[in-house]
């Protein structure tokens, strides 16, 4: 069967109902109405209607959604019903921090490796991951069956990491150095800019003001 195409605004939009959804679960609450997830979410609920229609007739009318056989759906298209195995690589105090929170990570996506460029880390431990060298990357990518590499070593470090992790065989990655990464042919390259996301909210932060004070929207 030929996948379906998702547009990359639905694709990014399903792990916030995901989640919401998976809080809903586990309060044992079994049906949930687009308006509710509406509100919850701060999204039109005719949206929300929009996107899930798109894989099916997940609602009935009046009823709501059942959550948890809508968890399974946006679990399936998400492709998350298969474990992923993460590899990260930098282990200094993001790299460290997100490894600490990978234990909360219940939708099937793991860090089972993390290396670093650093003689004196190898050895070491975080959250029960040894810190391996990067010597150990591509073989440690094919033992392990790692698909996703994270990466959160300075800057201009960060474009080395990726070829690695390219050459390894790794087909998506996640980048939180604040440095645009080339793209290369059949691999999925996403940036988590927080330096980006803060400047830009400096501009909102001035209109918010602006508009207090009747200037408007230019
Ligand atoms: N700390 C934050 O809050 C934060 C937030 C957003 C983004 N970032 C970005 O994340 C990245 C990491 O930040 P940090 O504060 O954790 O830095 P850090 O200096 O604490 O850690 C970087 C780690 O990367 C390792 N490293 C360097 N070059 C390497 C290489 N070629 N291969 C493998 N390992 C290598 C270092 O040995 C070190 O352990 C930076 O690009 C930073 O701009 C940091």
């Amino acid at each position: 069967m030929k996948p379906l195409k998702i547009s990359e605004a639905v694709v990014r939009r399903l792990p916030i109902y995901l989640r919401f959804l998976n809080e809903l679960s586990l309060s044992n609450i079994l049906t949930v109405s687009s308006q509710d997830l509406g509100e919850k979410l701060d999204l039109n609920p005719a949206q929300i209607r929009k996107d899930l229609a798109y894989f099916g007739e997940f609602g009935r009318k009046g009823v709501g959604y059942n959550v948890d056989y809508l968890i399974e759906k946006i679990r399936q298209i998400l492709k998350l019903d298969k474990m992923m195995n993460v590899a990260l690589v930098g282990t200094g105090n993001l790299g460290r921090a997100l490894c600490n929170y990978n234990m909360y990570i219940k939708d099937n996506m793991k860090i089972v490796a993390v290396f670093d460029a650093d003689q004196s880390k190898k050895g070491t431990l975080i959250n029960h991951l040894t810190v391996r060298p990067m010597q150990e990357l591509s073989a440690s990518v094919r033992e392990l069956g790692i698909t996703v590499g994270i990466i959160t070593v300075p800057a201009p470090e960060a474009q080395n990491v990726a070829d690695q992790f390219v050459a390894a065989g790794i087909r998506g990655i996640l980048n939180f150095a604040p440095v645009v990464l080339k793209a290369t042919p059949g691999v999925r390259i996403h940036h988590a800019d927080f330096t980006a996301e803060l400047l830009s909210l400096a501009y909102y932060m001035d209109n918010i003001k602006g508009s207090k004070d009747g200037d408007g929207d230019l």
